[in-house]
């Protein structure tokens, strides 16, 4: 049977006395992005680096294609690739000095090297910058460097830790474009708090809040807790409340206007059909309908407990 490219399992941790994560488990199984939801302080760097062992957990374990990394350090981190939020460049280097420089303290048998910063630098659409100082680059350019020295040993696991923080919208998009391409070839754990983010780039999401697991799944089951839930109606002839909530899957009805009446539903959206149905056989002068979706942060603010 096949390792598991990264398993976490009861995994806490704390600093002096408080517990920043607590019995936090998952698996990643496959190539993708997954993604670390959570808000600031939520625990995801402390969940990231002790992953990439930069820090030693207070409990629990990790298996990196089925090594405990706390007991196999070195064999396991051969397999991981690590950007940190802040990326560890030498910006006096030129591209190829630091990404040889990286692949030699990663122990890369020397005749190896320049293939692989080729392949790296390909990836990442760097190669035109070779020669260039890591300073004189965009801050883009600079983290597309920082991705290529995670990926320069070619690693079955990638972790981005907060990946497009301080970068410009373009920037932003290529960089996400950039983890959906190295992903194709390796499972990359990537950490956020930009809802938008996940739904740009994550195939699936965990979300902690507070050092615990608040959700775990895959994008789709994460966009259903953005599920439409109310209808917005402009009805010139509209009938009364009770007539309203006598249609299949209406739970309130709140009255904005005289002909403005927003529908709170439940279930999916054949609801739309249900009403235009019956403002057509009973001529309430429908005018407007429209499903109003949940934004992004109620969602997080409802899978974290903070809704209201
Ligand atoms: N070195 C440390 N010493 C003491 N407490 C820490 C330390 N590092 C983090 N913490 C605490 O642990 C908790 C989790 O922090 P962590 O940095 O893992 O969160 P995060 O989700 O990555 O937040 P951010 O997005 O702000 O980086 C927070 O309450 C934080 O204050």
């Amino acid at each position: 049977m096949l390792n598991k490219i990264v398993e976490v399992k009861h995994l806490s941790h704390k600093y002096s006395v408080d517990w920043a994560i607590r019995d936090i488990n998952f698996e990643i199984k496959e190539n993708g992005v997954f993604g670390l939801l959570g808000s600031n302080g939520a625990g995801k760097s402390t969940t990231m680096n002790i992953i990439c062992n930069v820090l030693t957990q207070t409990e629990g374990d990790v298996f990196i294609n089925g090594i405990n990394l706390r007991e196999h350090p070195i064999e396991a981190k051969k397999f991981i690739g690590f950007l940190p939020q802040k990326a560890p460049l030498h910006t006096e280097m030129t591209v190829d000095e630091y990404l040889y420089h990286c692949a030699d303290i990663r122990l890369m048998p020397k005749k190896e090297i320049p293939k692989a910063m080729e392949r790296a630098k390909e990836k990442c659409g760097i190669t035109h910058f070779s020669k260039r100082q890591i300073r004189n680059l965009s801050g883009g350019y600079q983290q597309r460097v920082g991705i290529a020295q995670a990926i320069i040993h070619n690693p079955l696991f990638v972790i981005l830790d907060e990946p497009t923080n301080g970068l410009d919208p373009n920037q932003i998009v290529e960089v996400r474009r950039l983890i959906r391409e190295i992903a194709k070839d390796r499972a990359v754990l990537i950490s956020t708090h930009i809802l938008p983010e996940v739904q740009a780039v994550c195939d699936y999401i965990m979300m902690i809040e507070h050092g615990q697991k608040v959700f775990e799944g895959t994008i789709n089951a994460f966009n259903t807790y953005m599920s439409p839930s109310a209808l917005l109606t402009i009805m010139h002839n509209a009938p009364s409340s009770e007539e309203l909530m006598k249609i299949e899957g209406v739970v309130r009805v709140e009255r904005l206007t005289n002909t403005r009446i927003r529908l709170h539903f439940r279930g999916d959206d054949s609801i739309i059909g249900r009403v235009v149905k019956q403002a057509v056989s009973n001529h309430w002068h429908l005018r407007e309908i429209s499903l109003e979706k949940e934004s992004l942060d109620k969602v997080f603010a409802k899978l974290s407990g903070k809704d209201a």
